[in-house]
């Protein structure tokens, strides 16, 4: 059964530390007991949609469409920056995010996981892609872009449900490909991604990682490849065939999810799930740029957003 999210209480009394972000075909998480929808505000604006609590044996998760609820936001228009602000201020450290994806290489076939480790940027900067702006600098690390520890999580709970019998086929790392679209690629660019190295290919991995990165939250990326794009001598992509494998790929997507959460509930995870790692990390990177004089009081009190009493320390 469905419950309208607008008959859903408003809010949540309590911390939130893991959220999942649903791309395409993954608009809701069936299955899951919605227990509030909130609908909160940024200083980056509103999120692609009201933001899902949904508990998990008693563990709740905030889950939010990444395309808003009925998919109307094209991948440049997904306001990433609220998406990753809100989450974060609802308690978030810990993100799992889900993509499709077109597969670059033979051995990751339509309906396959992959894992992902790296990123290749080929957005066109026209999308907002930082917190750190107007009148205060900062300079995160990125070199890894997900979160290797979450990745490790996301793998055995894969594994796990491989050996059980279910018919998932999980492939360990590899380089997400990040176009701008919304078109997608011509035969030349796929070959050419190919050639750099390139795994699989989608329109939402950035700026989504990278301001889960400032943000301080682990943010890992689950990929399911929907087709072989254009490079391939099979048919050429299209929006049939994506959400024709996506149809599969949802009911796989909330099992790997069930896995994943009940594993992330456990004791020995809580430091994972707080993102202790990577606390003050971004932070350290603001405070050292830009000089107490030249810092402009607006942006500061959206940096405050984030990372509240930031500067008290
Ligand atoms: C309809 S195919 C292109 C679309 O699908 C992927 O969305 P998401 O990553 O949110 O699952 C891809 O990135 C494109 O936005
Ligand atoms: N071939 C493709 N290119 C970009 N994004 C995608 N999402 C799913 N398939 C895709």
């Amino acid at each position: 059964m469905t419950i309208p999210s607008d008959s859903l209480p408003n809010h949540y009394d309590h911390p939130v530390r893991i959220a999942v972000i649903g791309g395409t075909g993954l608009s809701s998480l069936p299955g899951f007991t919605p227990v509030a929808s909130l609908s909160p505000t940024t200083p980056w604006g509103a999120p692609s949609s009201p933001i899902l609590i949904l508990t998990h044996n008693a563990t709740p998760i905030a889950f939010l469409a990444r395309h808003g609820a009925s998919h109307q936001l094209a991948p440049h228009e997904v306001p990433a920056r609220a998406n990753i602000a809100a989450l974060r201020g609802l308690g978030v450290r810990s993100v799992i995010a889900f993509s499709a994806v077109g597969s670059l290489r033979e051995e990751i076939r339509p309906t396959d996981f992959v894992v992902p480790d790296q990123i290749i940027d080929r957005t066109k900067g026209i999308r907002p892609f930082t917190f750190f702006e107007g009148g205060l600098v900062g300079h995160v690390g990125f070199a890894d872009p997900f979160d290797a520890r979450l990745g490790e999580v996301v793998l055995r709970c894969a594994a796990g449900l491989e050996a059980g019998g279910e018919s998932i086929t999980t492939h360990k790392g590899g380089v997400v490909v990040c176009m701008e679209g919304p078109q997608f690629s011509t035969r030349a660019e796929s070959h050419m991604y190919r050639a750099w190295g390139g795994s699989i290919i989608n329109m939402s991995a950035l700026p989504e990682a990278k301001l889960a990165r400032e943000a301080e939250l682990a943010y890992q990326m689950i990929c399911m490849a929907t087709d072989y794009d254009c490079w391939h001598t099979t048919e050429d992509v299209d929006v049939a065939m994506v959400m024709k494998y996506m149809a599969a790929n949802g009911e796989n997507a909330k099992r790997l999810v069930g896995a994943v959460l009940d594993e992330l509930c456990k004791e020995e995870h809580t430091d994972l799930v707080a993102a202790k790692h990577w606390e003050g990390s971004a932070q350290g990177a603001v405070k050292f740029m830009t000089k107490p004089e030249g810092r402009d009081p607006e942006a500061m009190k959206r940096v405050e957003y984030l990372f509240p009493g930031f500067w008290e320390s």
